[in-house]
């Protein structure tokens, strides 16, 4: 067992250490998110590059009248994450990064102000690693995104179909689309990223291996796009996380609180199962929504302890077997939530609330 989120997952689709439980079929339509091809949804703007021109509930353009603010994320320019980025904070300047951590560490060290992370995906379920990434680290979860991942198949201008033999991407993509890239019988080759990829094909001049990628990668890279819409499963949902360093004042942001949304990690060195059903129960006798339910046990995946940066006192990491992570409808500074979490504290378990966010509002309206 053990996840319960609000995104839908196909049944057909491999779930090796992904546990997540789709949503009840009463909910299973297509959510109004960002797609990535550019189509905004009615209650969005985009400009022509599927970019927000502006957003409400997105976070303030700018730190107080300063530069814009700087999110670092995993890839190239033209990645998903930094579509992600840009669809939270339109006006920021991105930066990218090798690797998740990198990106995590451009914060720490002040190279960056917020960090971007994919850690949920309809056909994939949780990204665990990148839930774990965040465990790590003193930062703390201050917005969501849902974007509608729509991948197509790039080229150097001028190659046809007929003329490729290899297909490059980031790994998640090649799975995403595997369907179409058997009937094409291309050979998959992964690289980090789907920007990456088709800038690899430019640097490179490959006329004989696509890439999978956004149609705002071709709009950048001025790639041709040979089909559309790759993905197997007709709607394919990312959830990623923006992460900033603590509020100093733990404040909740000044959003109507039915609409904040919180994340946190509940940890303990006995059985999960029974810490499982006293979060159930702290929560569902108080009628708080849970939105994610989900153990992380890597011990059954034969990989060591989860480390989990304490921050009370000095701050140091702690190792655990498993955790359990949660997210719920509400703030910290709702008395039911800190009712909630009293109960769930007196069972001698370790939990750190990873961030109090804004829900994103087309993910919300899923619920409702
Ligand atoms: O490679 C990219 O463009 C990314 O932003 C990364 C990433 C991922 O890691 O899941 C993000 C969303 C897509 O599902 C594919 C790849």
């Amino acid at each position: 067992m053990a996840a319960v989120s609000h995104l839908k997952v196909p049944n057909t689709l491999p779930s090796s250490n992904r546990r997540t439980l789709g949503l009840p079929p009463s909910l299973r339509q297509r959510p109004s998110v960002v797609s990535t091809a550019g189509h905004a949804t009615p209650n969005r703007r985009t400009d022509v590059n599927g970019v927000p021109a502006s957003s409400s509930s997105r976070e303030d353009l700018r730190i107080g009248d300063g530069p814009p603010i700087r999110v670092a994320f995993q890839g190239s320019h033209g990645a998903y994450s930094e579509f992600a980025a840009k669809t939270a904070i339109p006006d920021c300047t991105t930066v990218p990064c090798r690797s998740f951590s990198d990106a995590i560490a451009a914060v720490g060290r002040g190279g960056a102000d917020r960090a971007v992370l994919p850690v949920e995906s309809t056909m994939e379920g949780t990204a665990l690693r990148n839930y774990d990434l965040i465990l790590c680290h003193d930062l703390q979860i201050c917005q969501e995104i849902s974007l509608f991942v729509h991948y197509c198949l790039l080229a150097m201008p001028g190659v046809r179909t007929a003329e490729l033999r290899r297909v490059i991407s980031h790994p998640m993509a090649l799975a995403h689309c595997g369907r179409a890239l058997a009937q094409l019988g291309l050979r998959r080759e992964p690289v980090e990223d789907t920007a990456g990829a088709v800038q690899m094909l430019l640097s490179r001049r490959l006329v004989d291996t696509a890439a999978i990628a956004s149609p705002r990668a071709a709009a950048i890279y001025g790639l041709d796009v040979l089909a559309d819409g790759l993905q197997d499963a007709s709607w394919n949902v990312t959830r990623f996380l923006l992460l900033s360093k603590p509020n100093p004042a733990g404040e909740s942001p000044a959003v109507p609180s039915a609409k904040l949304k919180t994340s946190m990690v509940v940890a303990h060195r006995g059985g999960s199962m029974m810490i499982l059903l006293k979060v159930l129960s702290a929560f569902s006798s108080r009628n708080l929504n849970l939105t994610k339910l989900e153990v992380n046990n890597p011990s059954l995946e034969g990989e060591g302890p989860v480390l989990v940066l304490d921050l009370r006192g000095m701050g140091f990491l702690r190792s655990f077997p498993h955790v359990i992570y949660v997210d719920f409808e509400g703030s910290t500074q709702d008395p039911k939530v800190q009712e909630a979490m009293e109960e769930i504290a007196r069972f001698s378990v370790f939990v750190r609330i990873l961030g109090c966010y804004a829900a994103d509002p087309d993910v919300y309206d899923l619920h409702h």
